[in-house]
This record gives structure tokens, C-alpha cells and sequence, in this order.
């Protein structure tokens, strides 16, 4: 176990090569708390997406240690990644969609991998929708929605199974201001309930307000922008 016992993330001197020789992070270290809510801010290019894909293990790093929950992440195998993966939520930038299946059909299939009663399930993708503004869109294929309404579908199917760890990579890129506030909204709920929330994003009006903590990385280095209000 982790001598870290408040940490959720712990990224100790990270940094991320891609061939031939992008340095896409530098050294990076942090430590994001279980519970919190962590805007991760940069101009396009800086490094968020690797950031995120770092955290989920979609990339491994090319020096340094993530540790999820006290685990270094990039050493399980087997069960207990499966296991790992299940707690995180990730809600890509590129959405990553069945766009052959229903909208519905894509938020459950976090809850059914983890066998949910499908009672649960029906009542969880239904809630989601109406907080999202999506109800009319149940039963429709993902791939004939809008960008906006895909991506809204991305973030109800990272949320649906309750994960300790959220990560969303520009959840707002495409929505109105209203919409903006559902997504919002709907983050801040999962966060008072308890999950560690990481948004990766170049939307300053998401941010602009906020009493959490604030980085931005600039050139693969990561730069403190606001303290957080401890709660
Ligand atoms: N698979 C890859 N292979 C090579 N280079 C990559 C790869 N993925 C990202 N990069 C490069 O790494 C750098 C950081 O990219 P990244 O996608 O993490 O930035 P970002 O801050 O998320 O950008 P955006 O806001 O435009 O999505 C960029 O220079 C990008 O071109």
C-alpha cells in the first residue's frame, strides 16, 4: 500500500517522449487528492490529452511513476488492471463512441461489464439523459447525433458506474453555454459524491469561477495558476 493515504493521483517526475523526439511531458509531478475536483488547463498541444492518457494507461510514461490510489498503474496486469480500469472513468476528446449502437446502448456498458441489475442500469442511462439534455435521443444510433450531443454521450458513459476517478479530456468543446452548465453540473454532483474529478480543458468559462485548484502546462512543464479552497 501507499504511504500517500489522501492522494487519489501521485505523478512523481513524469515525462512522456513520443518518437521521434516530442516532449510531450517534462518532469511533471503532482499529487491530486481523493475528492477533488483538478482543472488541468494549457493551449492546444501543451500535453493535456497525454496527461489524461498517462493517468488511464493509454500511454506509458518514458520516466517516472503514476500511482492510481497508491497502485502504480503501469505494472498491473490481468485482474487487477481490469479491476483499476473499472474505478476510472474516461471521457475522451475524440469521444470513442459504438456509433453502430444506441445511445443507451453506449452509457450502459460500463454498468453491464460490472453486472449492474439492469433495472439499475435502465434507471441510471435514463437520469443521465435528462441531466444532459438528451432523453429524446435514447433510443438513437450515437453515429447520427451531433458533435455536441456525442460528447454528452461520452461524459453520461464515463459517469453511469460511479468511478472513484473521472477524467475528461475538453468536455465542453462543443456545447453552448447552457449545455456548458449541465455538463458542468453534472461533474460537480459526481465530485460532491465523491469522485476525484481531472478536466483537461481550454474553455476558460468553465474555470474562470472556480474555487479548485488550477494548473496549466506550458511547453510539457506544469504550472500552478490557483490554489484550490480546501473544503
Ligand atoms: N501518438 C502521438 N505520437 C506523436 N506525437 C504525439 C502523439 N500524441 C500527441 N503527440 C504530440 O504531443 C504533444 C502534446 O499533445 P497532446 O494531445 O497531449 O496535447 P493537448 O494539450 O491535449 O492538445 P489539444 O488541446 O490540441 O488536444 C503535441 O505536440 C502532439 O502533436
Amino acid at each position: 500500500m501507499s504511504e500517500n493515504h489522501g492522494a487519489m493521483i501521485e505523478m512523481i517526475k513524469v515525462s512522456k517522449t513520443y518518437l521521434p523526439d516530442i516532449k510531450a511531458l517534462s518532469d511533471v509531478s503532482v499529487s491530486i487528492d481523493q475528492g477533488e475536483m483538478f482543472f488541468l488547463i494549457g493551449m492546444s498541444g501543451a500535453g493535456k490529452t497525454t496527461f489524461l492518457k498517462l493517468l488511464c494507461n493509454m500511454e506509458t510514461p518514458t520516466n517516472g511513476l503514476i500511482e492510481i490510489g497508491g497502485r502504480d498503474i503501469h505494472k498491473l496486469r490481468g485482474k487487477a488492471l481490469a479491476k483499476m480500469r473499472q474505478k476510472i472513468g474516461v471521457a475522451y476528446q475524440d469521444f470513442k463512441l459504438l456509433t453502430e449502437r444506441t445511445v443507451a446502448e453506449n452509457i450502459a456498458i460500463s454498468m453491464e461489464v460490472s453486472y449492474k441489475k439492469p433495472q439499475l442500469i435502465r434507471k441510471r442511462v435514463k437520469d443521465l439523459l435528462e441531466r444532459l439534455a438528451l432523453s429524446d435521443k435514447h433510443d438513437t444510433v450515437t453515429g447520427e447525433l451531433s458533435r455536441g450531443e456525442q460528447q454528452r454521450v461520452a461524459l453520461a458513459r464515463a459517469v453511469a458506474n460511479s468511478p472513484t476517478l473521472i477524467l475528461v479530456d475538453e468536455p465542453t468543446g462543443n456545447l453552448d453555454a447552457t449545455t456548458t452548465a449541465r455538463v458542468m453540473d453534472l461533474l460537480t454532483k459526481c465530485n460532491h459524491a465523491g469522485a476525484t474529478v481531472v478536466i483537461a480543458t481550454h474553455d476558460d468559462s468553465i474555470y474562470r469561477h472556480t474555487q479548485h485548484r488550477i494548473m496549466e502546462l506550458r511547453s510539457g512543464k506544469l504550472h500552478l495558476i490557483r490554489e484550490g479552497v480546501k473544503p
